[in-house]
């Protein structure tokens, strides 16, 4: 498949766009009107570069408000059209895109829209350069590609074709497998855009919240089988109008583009299931997702009060590295590195998670072919070598086979009984880890979503939006369909980037499950632990919102504990205090509870500020 990307999709001047898309890998570009305009260089150099850079220059656009007007108008939209052809020569590209005219059709007439497309394809071919009609979901008149589809099948002329724009397609709720049945050769263009599902005017949902494919709520997997099994073999390109991207870094978010489209690719050529049709997908190696998890790795500041929280949740200590201040703690299989090595400014917390893969070095081999940063992992000859790549948000997500007891465990001298492996003590009250709550940076959200549903191939589950007193926090699930493994992925609110603390200082968490929440808290508190402290409000509205008994009640408020109910299902939950960016939750879920106390999190969101505010002062 040849892969193409909108110059409007990324940051900065038309050069370093074309340097970022050449330097990610894309065949080609997609030359949007505006960055030419604005650019010093000539359309000759524009060219040259791109010859340079080993990019093909494979559309020129949009060309807006051409068709359905009066002979005046039309008239003078040749005029304009001839100009663009003039320059497009110049440019050396043959194909330019044409939107369904939204502002100045006064005629719904498919006949004269033919006609007039019509007499554009003449002038066009004597420049010989190809028209891509392309409907517009908000085009006066046509704002279908079936409608769209059925002018240009009237127009009858070979150099009037379509544009297939996903976004358009897929935002309406219209139905893509029609594209089956348009003749491959009458596509002349396809572009590719994903996006959230959210209930808003189209026009504004498509300038400014469109993302890469695999980074939104649209079925791009079905939306790419149907063009492959239509026929069409050119270029598939993204076309992106999204805020954040256009003020991220050009490099990362050209690699991130790119890693969608070998996504797809790979998505879509495995629902084919080796049908043959012109369009070559690139593939991968198949890795199924991850069994569960070998281990997470704390990276703090403050060691030895990480440990005794460890300890205080039934924790025990296994080891310390042969050669570095590390250590190894272990409960109920549940295996944590605490690594005490200064970290600088903006490490995150969890700064590591082993993967449990049946095949670690396919998976490697997959991740480094999704364009994700293998991590360098020194290792001598005793040691276990562990391979891993660099996550958006900076932690390092390694690979490691579904071992009982992993031979890695043998670097920190772990013996003794129930220890780092097998299943642990008959007594341990830590059975899991539950979930793991990584802060994500707002400008890498998108690019998280996709790493983690390509690299490790957990699925996406509805985004929520937690208030909070920093601003509206969106959490992110992202899972295997099992659960052996879920994420939490929640945006750092704006407003922590300008505290003197930066970007990182938004903690984050690792929730353990127990089998018994309650021993585990009791425990705790005998233990000295210091509970994140949840207000009196909260139990006052947890009796009004369930019929909780009193003891019931009395103990919960007692212990610190947070309760939530789903149907049949109850999640009881605990906090621990914030060490450094980290603190932990221990969790117990009853009768099939699927959720993350998300009526809770507010409440746990705010008395973690209230702390934090109280400390500072
Ligand atoms: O928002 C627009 O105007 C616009 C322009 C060109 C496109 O290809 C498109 O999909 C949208
Ligand atoms: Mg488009």
């Amino acid at each position: 498949m040849r892969t193409s990307i909108a110059t409007v999709c990324i940051s900065g001047t038309l050069e370093d766009k074309m340097l970022a898309c050449a330097r990610a890998g894309f065949d080609g570009i997609e030359i949007f009107e505006q960055d030419l305009l604005v650019s010093p260089l000539s359309p000759e150099e524009i060219r040259a570069r791109a010859d340079r850079l080993g990019l093909t220059l494979d559309l020129y656009q949009p060309f807006r408000d051409f068709e359905g007007v009066e002979e005046a108008v039309l008239l003078e939209n040749l005029r304009r059209a001839e100009a663009k052809f003039r320059l497009m020569n110049r440019l050396g590209i043959d194909t330019m895109l044409l939107c369904s005219n939204v502002g100045t059709a006064t005629i719904d007439d498919d006949g004269l829209a033919a006609e007039q497309l019509r007499r554009l394809g003449d002038l066009a071919a004597s420049y010989g350069v190809r028209i891509a009609y392309e409907a517009l979901a908000w085009g006066k008149f046509v704002n279908t590609y079936g409608h769209s589809w059925e002018i240009v099948r009237k127009v009858d002329h070979p150099a009037v074709g379509l544009c297939l724009d996903s976004f358009h397609i897929l935002s309406r709720g219209d139905d893509p497998s029609g594209i089956e049945d348009i003749p491959a050769a009458k596509i002349f263009f396809v572009q590719l855009a994903d996006a959230p599902v959210l209930s808003m005017d189209i026009l504004s949902w498509s300038r400014h919240y469109r993302v890469f494919p695999g980074e939104g709520g649209f079925d791009m997997v079905a939306f790419m089988k149907h063009l492959v099994r239509s026929g069409y073999d050119g270029p598939v390109s993204l076309e992106i109008f999204n805020d954040v991207f256009r003020q991220s870094d050009v490099e990362r978010t050209a690699v991130d583009g790119l890693r969608s489209l070998l996504w797809l690719q790979d998505r879509a050529a495995a629902g084919l299931h080796g049908e043959n049709h012109p369009m070559e997908l690139r593939t991968m190696p198949d890795v199924r997702p991850p069994a569960g998890l070998d281990y997470a790795e704390i990276r703090t500041d403050e060691p030895e009060s990480v440990a005794r929280m460890l300890a205080q949740l039934g924790f025990e200590f296994c080891g310390q590295h042969r050669r570095k201040p590390v250590q190894l703690w272990a409960q109920g299989g549940v295996r944590v590195i605490l690594n005490g090595q200064r970290a600088g400014g903006a490490a995150p917390a969890i700064s590591g998670l082993g993967f449990q893969v049946e095949d670690p070095h396919g998976a490697v081999e997959r991740a480094v072919g999704l364009k994700a940063t293998p991590v360098a992992r020194h290792n001598t000859a005793d040691e276990q070598e562990l391979r891993g790549v660099s996550a958006p948000d900076g932690t390092e997500v390694f690979f490691a086979p579904t071992a009982q007891r992993p031979a890695w465990v043998e670097e920190f001298g772990a013996g003794g009984s129930g220890g780092p492996g097998g299943s642990g003590n008959a007594g341990d009250l830590v059975t899991r880890v539950d979930h793991v709550n990584l802060a994500q940076p707002w400008q890498s959200f998108d690019e998280a979503v996709l790493f983690y549903e390509s690299v490790l191939r957990l699925e996406t589950r509805p985004a929520t939006e937690v208030p909070s007193p920093m601003g509206l926090v969106r959490s992110q699930v992202m899972r295997t369909a099992d659960g052996s493994v879920r994420l939490a992925l929640n945006i750092v609110p704006h407003v922590l980037e300008d505290a003197a603390s930066g970007p990182q200082s938004y903690p984050e968490h690792i929730a353990f499950q127990a089998s018994d929440i309650l021993a585990v808290a009791r425990r705790a508190v005998a233990a000295g632990m210091n509970f994140l402290q949840v207000p009196q409000n909260y139990y006052e509205d947890l009796a009004a919102r369930y019929p909780l008994d009193a003891p019931t009640l009395a103990t919960l408020q007692e212990l610190n504990l947070l309760y939530e109910r789903d149907g049949n299902g109850e999640f009881l939950h605990f906090y621990t205090e914030t060490i450094g960016n980290l603190f932990l939750e221990v969790v117990e879920r009853r009768h099939g509870y699927e959720g993350y106390g998300a009526q809770n999190a507010p409440v746990r969101l705010a008395a973690q500020y209230e702390r934090n505010r109280l400390r500072r002062r």
